[in-house]
């Protein structure tokens, strides 16, 4: 339901820059800032001036200037709330700005709720669901990847995809029930090998946008990656040594890293999340174990794992090591990161150098203490991740509720194939296709509720 107040907040970040915006939005917007605004122009009421058109004055209470600001005046319906907005840029003042606030409140707008603006833009048909949650992804976004993911969805580019699907459940349903008016005539009038070519089509688009959100994942939250091997071969270093701060605790004692520890890292516009972890030896230290157990499983859940040997180590003792890494991993890549060759050991080195690597292994030599060869790492984690080849039209699912939706609508998908091939009649079909569709609408907002609604928006930030 939308409630008919005129709301405000302040949009830019409190506290920072030297111009902030303050933002109304509703019927009262514009004769709210006429009562407090005053224009240097003779007899210059804003109630009469064209839309997207700016002011400069100045914003008092009563007699009393708190600011010189700039109005700028947007009419609905062509607005981003499609309400009547009225932006007002003052100086960027903690104080001038809670003054504004509170004088606009006076004269009778409310302070917005989180996310109010873009919930008013949701549900005056601006916008779909699913564009107004990539508005909070846009904000968030840290990277080239997860801004450009988050603009495609945000300008449209899933919710196209959707309606695509849409008119193609709609064009399947009529098609069945063309057949079901023709049933008692004894005609199958609907070709059934060409509505299961329909159905399989809608199935690989659906299978499609919702096996996206593995790299979706990715993308917001950063590529998984495990730094894993012995105790002491230089693990916590080289976490330091990769996000530029000392983070973990080094020392030369066996067992120092107990717990993982995670930092995510935007490097040349990719984000990566690091998982440094305990060291795996052979003790009888509980707690230790209990690490060790954690750096196994952070071996099944990243994506990258770097497996660090100490070069200073013997030949044998270091290739038994990295066999007993590679017998535990199923489609992860592996970066082998042969650490200190400051003072490595010669034999181990050349040595490693005719190793063996698999598909999808690599080598790199390196002194994380001298952050020394790191740029070489680095380009390597790059190559075997690569997000650079998502192209500007590919739809990217990043959103958990989506990929629940998209799970389910499936689920209905799967139920509609089987049915064919069992030769289930027309109306049952239908009704498959009808929930396939209940589920698409989640994603953009057709099917929705106030309390789905008020979850989504109170994450957003006030101003948005
Ligand atoms: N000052 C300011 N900057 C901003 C925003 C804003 O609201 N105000 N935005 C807020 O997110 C973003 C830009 N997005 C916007 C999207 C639509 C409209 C808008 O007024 N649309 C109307 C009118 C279009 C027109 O005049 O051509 C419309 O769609 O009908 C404004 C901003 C980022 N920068
Ligand atoms: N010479 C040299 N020493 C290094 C290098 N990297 C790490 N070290 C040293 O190796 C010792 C162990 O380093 P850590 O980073 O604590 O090793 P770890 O693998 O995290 O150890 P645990 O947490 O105990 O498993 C420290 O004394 C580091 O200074 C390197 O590139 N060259
Ligand atoms: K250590
Ligand atoms: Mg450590």
């Amino acid at each position: 339901m939308l409630d008919q107040a005129t709301i405000c907040a302040i949009a830019t970040s409190p506290g920072m820059g030297a111009i902030a915006t303050i933002r109304l939005s509703g019927e009262k917007a514009i004769e709210i800032t006429e009562q407090v605004f005053h224009s240097p122009v003779k007899n210059k009421i804003l109630a009469s001036q064209k839309a997207n058109t700016l002011h400069v004055g100045t914003l008092r209470e009563g007699a009393e200037i708190i600011d010189e600001v700039v109005v700028s005046l947007f009419r609905a319906p062509n607005s981003f709330t499609g309400e009547d907005v009225v932006e007002i840029g003052c100086h960027g003042s903690v104080y001038i700005q809670q003054r504004i606030l509170q004088v606009l409140i006076s004269h009778g707008a409310r302070m917005a709720r989180p996310g109010e603006f873009t919930q008013r833009a949701f549900l005056n048909g601006k916008m779909d669901l699913s564009q107004a949650e990539a508005v909070a992804d846009l904000i968030a976004s840290t990277n080239r990847t997860s801004q450009k993911v988050a603009i495609n969805q945000m300008r449209g580019g899933f919710s196209a995809e959707i309606s695509k699907l849409r008119h193609q459940l709609l064009h399947f349903i009529a098609l069945v029930e063309l057949e079901l008016d023709f049933s008692e005539e004894d005609v199958e009038f609907a070709d059934r090998s060409q509505l299961k070519q329909l159905v399989d089509q809608i199935a690989s688009v659906v299978l499609k946008l919702k096996n996206s959100y593995q790299l979706g994942n990715v993308i917001k939250n950063g590529i998984p990656v495990a730094i894993v091997g012995e105790t002491n071969v230089g693990k916590s270093t080289l976490l330091n040594a990769l996000l530029n701060e000392e983070r973990a605790i080094v020392s030369d004692i066996h067992g120092t890293t107990r717990d993982v520890i995670e930092d995510v890292v935007n490097i040349h516009g990719t984000a990566f999340r690091f998982f440094d972890t305990a060291g795996i030896r052979e003790t009888s230290d509980t707690i230790e174990n209990l690490g060790i157990e954690r750096t196994y499983s952070k071996l099944e859940q990243a994506s990258v794992i770097l497996l660090v040997v100490d070069t200073t180590n013997p030949l044998l003792l270091v290739s038994e090591r990295i066999e007993k890494i590679r017998e535990r991993l199923t489609d992860q890549h592996l970066i082998i990161t042969a650490n200190k060759v400051d003072t490595g050991n010669s034999e181990t080195i050349e040595g490693l150098k005719h190793l063996h690597l698999k598909k999808q292994e690599k080598l790199v030599f390196l002194s994380a203490k001298n952050k020394e060869n790191l740029d070489e790492l680095i380009t390597k984690m790059q190559h075997v991740v690569s997000l650079d080849n998502i192209g500007e039209e590919d739809t990217i699912v990043t959103n958990a509720r989506h990929f629940d939706a998209l799970t389910r609508a499936y689920e209905a998908i799967e139920r509609v194939q089987s049915g064919m091939e069992q030769h289930i009649s027309g109306d049952f079909l239908a009704q498959d296709i009808r929930e396939c569709l209940y589920f698409l609408g989640e994603i953009t907002g057709e099917i929705s509720n106030d309390e789905v609604l008020g979850h989504i928006f109170k994450h957003f930030c006030i101003g948005k």
